[in-house]
């Protein structure tokens, strides 16, 4: 079975915890009555309640926190744009196919999962422990015959898989394909032989409009949207730099075999930083100093390639003056990454930041950073945290010509030797027509060294051949008449630069999940008996009102601070069912509540009321005005319970528990 492993260190079937959230509503599968879709949930008040919590959050620790401008970007995306940014060729996964039983895998999940078990069915073999999925298991038993084979492997082969297991990112289409040759990799439930890794593109198709003249996709991500409008931002920003945009919203992927819950799905919730930095100067943060002495578990990527996953403990600024983290910017938004999922709830020992190893990070990214989360189903990618160089930018300036950078004025003029190049504009219209733009930001974009290289051509065979993607053949000719390539001085007074961009970006309901996990345990170690100790801040409801019994005498008191707790923007429910205080105590520990308000006869005669902590379950008693006070500063985490137990007084009235 997978486990987890609680808050208190004991191991809980993975099941347990699954029903224990979808019989609370967190979430449900889709379209359940029509057979589900696989990837594809719905949350329910609990689990909508939490992600509102998460966001109002990270609003507050990122946007506010750093002054980010936010916006709010369409999903639906033309061609033209995904094309540019790269997705449209690049943004696949690689899958095979298992040909007799139809079966899709993802190539690297199924190298991962082949070699795993034949790991675990080496320990089994050498008597060790091992830890087996029982959903995975029960499936497999559905279908065939593939369970875990207690076989012992050859030492060598093991560090061979040990290797491979720990750079598993690290390979493309064609690594996967050696490997799965290699090691005689096959569909699991029926051993049946896969093709070899075709890449799959992963984003969903639509056209936008009746005519189907204008494809687009559904986002992969929320970043085009904020570097198509880098401009405008920056406009508003009154050409202030360095700053940083943000944007919360639905991304689509349409994932190849979404197997892990919550953790792939084919529709989620990102919350995307992207803050521009000027290159030069070693890309510093002004408030670096804030957070160097934070320390971090590390994973860098030699280590991963000597086939070792071990961390290593140290602050921050240690990472960055050492070169192992790129730089302060990069630097300082990992910290702050890590400080946001603290406040989750995040369990700092299940928390570590892997760096992307050369093949796994975009050819265009300075360094790469993870911030994996270790859960039932392994450590999980929770936050991808990129340096991601000036290439957006970039690319969407050299196709539109639309000036995605930054001007600043020069305290010193600088005197600048280059070649330049002039068209003539009179003969070029009628010459090129419709492409004649396109041509133009083709030789704006030229080197300096290859219009060097042109102006020895147009000299010497009175014209030049340029690449021009999207016109013709790709390769356009220009006639000496048309174009002018000359070595002069330019005094510049304004620096001219396209920022770079690092990137934080989050999965929010990968983070909820995870974040569960982390603060999941159950009381007096009963697996029935489940709490969510979910910080104030974030918990779905904050204030369980609970009348002793269903006596009428109640009622109006009840009514009453449920008002009281709306006026404070406190959310409250009220269990006046006639299950026990226990039982109904037992459903919100459940749920996450992390106060309880109890009402009995003595309320009736003074005015007086208890409040319970979730996870002591430790009673105070105390006035309404003295109890509403202290959920609000609890609420608000001025307080912790330990600073409430001090002032007001322990109830331990028997009537209560
Ligand atoms: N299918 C998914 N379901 C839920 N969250 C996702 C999914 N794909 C990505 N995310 C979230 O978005 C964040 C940023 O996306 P990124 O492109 O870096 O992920 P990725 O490297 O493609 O993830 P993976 O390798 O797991 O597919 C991830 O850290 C994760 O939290």
């Amino acid at each position: 079975m997978a486990t987890v492993t609680t808050k208190t260190g004991q191991a809980v079937d993975r099941l347990v915890l699954d029903s224990m959230l979808r019989r609370r509503m967190f979430y449900t599968p889709s379209f359940e009555i029509y057979g589900g879709v696989s990837g594809l949930y719905d949350y329910g008040p609990p689990g909508t309640a939490l992600i509102a919590n998460m966001t109002e959050l990270w609003r507050k620790h990122f946007v506010l926190e750093e002054d980010m401008l936010e916006v709010d970007c369409t999903m639906l995306t033309p061609h033209d744009i995904l094309k540019t940014s790269g997705h449209v060729d690049k943004f696949a996964d690689w899958m095979c196919k298992d040909p007799k039983t139809g079966e899709i895998f993802r190539a690297d999940h199924l190298v991962e999962e082949v070699l795993e078990n034949r790991l675990k069915g080496d320990k089994e073999a050498r008597g060790q422990k091992v830890e087996v999925d029982a959903e995975k298991e029960a499936k497999k038993k559905k279908k065939s015959k593939g369970e875990t084979k207690a076989v012992k492997l050859d030492d060598a082969l093991v560090k061979e898989y040990e290797e491979t297991l720990a750079q598993i990112d690290n390979y493309d289409g064609p690594d996967l394909e050696k490997l799965i040759a290699k090691y005689d990799i096959r569909n699991p439930a029926t051993d049946g032989k896969v093709e070899p890794p075709v890449a799959f593109n992963l984003m969903f198709q639509t056209s936008i409009g009746p005519t189907s003249n204008m494809p687009g996709y559904l986002r992969p991500e929320t970043a085009q949207g904020q570097f198509l409008n880098f401009q405008k931002l920056l406009e508003f920003n009154q050409q202030g730099m360095p700053f940083a945009s943000a944007s919360i919203g639905k991304s689509f992927r349409n994932e190849i075999s979404p197997r892990a819950g919550l953790l792939r799905v084919r529709e989620f919730l990102m919350a995307e930083i992207e803050h521009y930095v000027d290159p030069e100067g070693g890309k510093k943060h002004p408030r670096f100093a804030e957070v160097k002495d934070v320390e971090m578990s590390l994973l860098d990527r030699n280590v991963q390639l000597s086939g070792s996953t071990k961390t290593t403990k140290m602050t921050i600024g240690e990472a960055v003056e050492t070169g192992l983290v790129d730089n302060e910017t990069l630097g300082y938004f990992l910290a702050r990454i890590q400080a946001f999922l603290l406040k989750l709830g995040i369990d700092f020992n299940k928390l570590r930041f892997r760096q992307h190893m050369a093949n796994e990070m975009a050819h265009y990214a300075a360094d790469c950073w993870d911030a994996e989360l270790q859960t039932s189903y392994g450590w999980i990618e929770c936050v991808g945290c990129a340096d991601r160089s000036a290439f957006d930018l970039t690319v969407h300036k050299n196709k539109t010509g639309a000036p995605l950078v930054v001007r600043e004025t020069r305290a010193e003029p600088l005197r600048i030797e280059e070649w330049q190049v002039d068209v003539e504009k009179k003969k070029f219209g009628p010459r090129f027509k419709k492409d004649a733009k396109t041509v133009e930001n083709a030789i704006e974009a030229l080197s300096q060294e290859l219009r060097e290289k042109l102006s020895l051509d147009l000299e010497q065979q009175g014209k030049i051949e340029i690449d021009v993607e999207g016109v013709g053949s790709g390769k356009v000719e220009i006639e000496k008449d048309l174009i002018r390539i000359e070595k002069r001085t330019r005094v510049e007074n304004v620096r001219e630069y396209t920022p770079n961009v690092i990137e934080p970006s989050f999965g929010i309901g990968r983070i909820m999940y995870s974040m569960i996990e982390h603060v999941y345990w159950s009381r007096a170690g009963d697996e029935a008996r489940g709490v969510l100790s979910f910080p104030p801040s974030i918990a779905p409801t904050k204030v369980l009102l609970v009348p002793l019994s269903t006596n009428a005498a109640f009622k109006p008191l009840t009514q009453n601070l449920s008002m009281k707790l709306r006026r404070l923007g406190v959310s409250s429910r009220v269990d006046d069912s006639s299950a026990s205080i226990g039982k109904r105590y037992a459903r919100n520990d459940e749920l996450g509540t992390p106060f309880g308000i109890t009402v009995d006869f003595q309320s009736v005669k003074d005015n007086t009321i208890t409040l319970r902590d979730r996870d002591t379950t430790k009673q105070v008693r105390a006035s309404e005005d003295e109890i509403l006070q202290a959920v609000k500063s609890l609420v608000d985490e001025d307080e912790t319970w330990a600073d409430i137990v001090k002032r007001l007084p322990e109830f331990t009235g028997q009537e209560i528990e």
